[in-house]
């Protein structure tokens, strides 16, 4: 299948309302909206945010976790929905990685196969933490398999799966990308099924983006968009995490798209 470019999405300059669903291969132009919004929080901005949720606002992190989890498998569903994969099954790869954005991965492998898919996940680095040790047992008590290794070749991904979820690294990545991240990103880099990163897709610097590393196709965003994010050539891009009190959002002056109606997530391009 070929991957879409639908462009840069534009959400900094013309963030908006969007929803409804998506058809495979037709990518959407982005709407123009009102001008002016500021909602790319740079990398310590972000974790700021996070601190802040957890610190001053009380939330837990398997809380958001499992919101930002579902906003994912709920933006897959809308993007890639179980129907409109060539192969028999709707079978999803999910790659976690050792911090939360690996457990995003976890929770939205957990909903996904809720919504008829087919997940199977491979986390090499598992933190000792009863958080990810739970994900993990509840993933497993579903029937969802993990990998003992990783495909070695691009090939072979794209022959058992339809899509692949990019939970290695969110918004804490720093530096060059250490090993088995590095073999695994070559390998992703290589896979013509779309590749759904979550919250930032992983190599990219939090910032800058990477323009030789990992192209996905779908980027779901969490909280905000991060600065990279405007480097995001793929066809979907979407808002999840609707966890943000109002006051926090003034705060850091997020600025952020009305999500429609009670949705989790927020279409933006
Ligand atoms: N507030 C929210 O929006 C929420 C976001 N969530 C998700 O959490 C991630 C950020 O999680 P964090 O644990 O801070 O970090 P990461 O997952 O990005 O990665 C940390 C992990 O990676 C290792 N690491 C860092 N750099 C490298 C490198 N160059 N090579 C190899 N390994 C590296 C590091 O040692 C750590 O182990 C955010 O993006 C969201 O996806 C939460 O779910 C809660 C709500
Ligand atoms: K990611």
């Amino acid at each position: 299948r070929e991957r879409g470019r639908g462009g840069n999405s534009g959400w900094d300059r013309h963030p908006r309302a969007g929803p409804g669903p998506v058809a495979l291969g037709s990518p959407r132009v982005p709407a123009r909206g009102p001008t002016g919004a500021r909602c790319a929080p740079r990398q310590e901005e972000a974790q700021a945010i996070d601190q802040e949720l957890f610190t001053e606002y009380k939330f837990s992190v398997d809380q958001l976790m499992e919101l930002a989890g579902l906003s994912c498998a709920t933006a897959i569903a809308k993007a890639y929905p179980p129907g409109s994969f060539t192969k028999s099954v709707p079978a999803v790869l999910v790659v976690c990685g050792p911090g939360n954005n690996g457990g995003d991965g976890l929770v939205c492998a957990r909903h996904l196969k809720m919504f008829g898919y087919e997940p199977t996940v491979y986390y090499p680095k598992r933190p000792n933490k009863p958080l990810f040790e739970g994900l993990t047992t509840q993933c497993q008590k579903m029937d969802i398999p993990f990998l003992s290794e990783f495909p070695a070749e691009a090939a072979l991904i794209d022959e058992l799966y339809g899509l692949v979820v990019d939970a290695i690294f969110g918004f804490s990545f720093t530096g060059a990308v250490r090993e088995p991240f590095g073999s695994i990103l070559s390998t992703l880099e290589h896979v013509t099924v779309p590749v759904a990163s979550i919250d930032i897709p992983s190599g990219w610097d939090v910032e800058k983006g990477k323009a030789d590393g990992l192209q996905p196709d779908m980027l779901i965003s969490l909280t905000a968009p991060k600065k990279a994010a405007r480097h995001f050539a793929g066809r979907y891009h979407f808002l999840g995490g609707r966890f943000v009190p109002a006051a926090l959002q003034k705060k850091y002056a997020l600025n952020l798209p009305p999500y429609p109606g009670t949705d989790c997530v927020l279409q933006l391009t």
